[in-house]
């Protein structure tokens, strides 16, 4: 029966009979008082605490309320012990909190979730990554971090390793590293495979795989044991979307001695997430080999272009606006950014380093940023404005950060290239001071580390959830 004004309630009420509903009860209520204790209910701090100890989220409180109360009011009949309950809570002779038992029932028909959700909240427990990776925790594994400016020989050291142990893995950030690394430890004799996204070459014509084996951090193999690990531009574990692969790599990996290379801004991160597991922890500090000078004039004119110069800029309008008015003026120019194949890049990156190439000016976007070995003399920043991920995960317009600024420029003058000194500045006069400001900052120490469940965890999940999909499944997760 529908509740009007004045009119009666009453009913078996389907969703609930579970709760013991046996008999009907005839007791009318109005459908004023009804909504008075029904709003009264949906206020109450003491509600909303038992609501979320049983794992409704304001979301899902706020729904569950919605439907809980337009089926009341729209149902035939309710079951006899709620329609006492309801009785009892206008008359005041019970709290209005007795209709939580009612509207919980309601709320686990809605969200199947709400039946397990003890079980699912100890799978989502996501406080101890440490613990997640047991066979790596049964070893006593050396972990030694490399920290110091670009081009101080940190990945030079680590790779010396690398390449001289029984066998390996180097974990880096871009496929263009991974290749370069492939390739200089075949080029040094060690036999190395090379593993990306997209692509997995075998030096063995067997296709036996080698000890070593060159990767992108994402496609870090958890089940071989290595004697030596690299893991490239650890800073990189702050990144809202890709650093859950080195907290993966660097928790997960079964290595005897794990090298790190970054920043030193990483520093007190590593220091802490090392106290969560048991390994030796060792920071070796490095200078800058090459000498980097931060001009005092912006170059302003396409004219006043030299051979070493890479341009930097943070979308393709500008990579095609700049290669165009270089060609225009005779120049053969070298472009890497971040959507080229993994094969083109290199093959650019090849031209512009080849001291026969007439190709002696390089465009990019800062798909260049990360640890690779280019024969540039001066980095120009055409731009100084990047599109950012922010905290909360929304794209913004930005400055480049300290961090970013610092990785661009310390590309040029790389020890032991054509340019053994090198410079930065801007493409705009307007640009100069801010640039000067950005670099002159200390990187902001790292403070969070990126997460993701394992497989595992998502399985077990799906295991109690099996008709929920992956996304709301992750979803789900965070909800708890
Ligand atoms: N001791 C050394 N002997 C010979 N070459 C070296 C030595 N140290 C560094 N290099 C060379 O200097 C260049 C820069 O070194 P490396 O790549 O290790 O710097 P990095 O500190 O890791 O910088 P980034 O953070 O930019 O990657 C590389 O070409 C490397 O091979």
């Amino acid at each position: 029966m529908i509740l009007k004004d004045d009119v009666v309630v009453q009913t078996t009420y389907e969703n609930l009979i579970a709760i013991g509903a046996s008999a009907s009860y005839d007791k009318s209520i109005k459908r004023n008082d009804f909504l008075r204790i029904i709003n009264d209910f949906y206020r109450r701090d003491d509600v909303k605490k038992l609501a979320i100890n049983q794992g409704l989220d304001s979301e899902i409180f706020k729904n569950v309320y919605v439907s809980f109360r337009k089926y009341c009011i729209q149902s035939t009949s309710l079951p006899a012990d709620f329609n006492l309950i309801l009785n009892d809570i206008i008359s005041g002779s019970s709290n209005v909190t007795a209709m939580f038992p009612y509207f919980f029932q309601h709320a686990r028909q809605m969200f199947p979730h709400l039946k397990c959700v003890d079980d699912l909240r100890k799978i989502s427990d996501l406080r101890n990554p440490g613990n997640w990776y047991l066979d790596a925790r049964r070893m006593k594994r050396k972990i030694i971090f490399h920290a110091g400016p670009t081009n101080s020989g940190k990945t030079y050291h680590a790779l010396q390793r690398f390449m001289n142990s029984d066998s390996g893995v180097y974990c880096g950030p871009l496929k263009l590293l991974a290749s370069e690394v492939f390739h200089k430890t075949n080029t040094a004799g060690t036999k190395c495979d090379l593993v990306t996204g997209e692509e997995r070459r075998l030096v063995d014509i067997d296709g036996k795989p080698a000890n070593h084996v060159a990767c992108t951090v994402e496609m870090t193999n958890l089940n071989t044991l290595y004697d030596v690990a690299v893991i490239d531009e650890i800073q990189m574990i702050r990144d809202p979307q890709r650093g859950w692969a080195w907290t993966r790599a660097l928790l997960g990996l079964q290595a005897k001695e794990i090298h790190l290379c970054g920043e030193i801004s990483t520093q007190k991160l590593l220091e802490e997430l090392m106290l969560t597991v048991e390994d030796d922890f060792e920071v070796r500090q490095y200078q800058r080999l090459t000498k980097l000078s931060h001009l005092d004039h912006a170059i302003e004119s396409f004219d006043n272009v030299r051979s070493g110069d890479c341009f930097v800029c943070f979308n393709k309008n500008d990579i095609f606006h700049i290669t165009r008015e270089l060609e225009k003026r005779g120049h053969e120019v070298a472009v890497i950014y971040g959507s080229l194949p993994p094969s083109t890049k290199l093959l650019q990156a090849r031209r512009f380093n080849d001291p026969n190439d007439k190709c002696k000016i390089l465009v990019a976007t800062d798909a260049i940023g990360m640890g690779l070995n280019l024969s540039i003399k001066r980095v120009v920043f055409y731009s100084l404005v990047k599109s950012q991920m922010n905290d909360e995960g929304n794209k913004q317009k930005a400055d480049v950060t300290t961090s970013q600024a610092l990785q661009i420029a310390g590309r040029a003058g790389r020890f032991g290239s054509a340019f053994p000194d090198g410079e930065v500045t801007t493409f705009r006069r307007d640009d100069m001071s801010r640039l000067n400001e950005i670099l002159n900052q200390q990187a902001k120490p790292i403070e969070r580390a990126g997460l993701h469940p394992t497989a595992e965890q998502i399985e077990m999940f799906a295991y109690y959830l099996p008709k929920q999909s992956l996304s709301s499944l992750i979803v789900r997760r965070e909800c708890l």
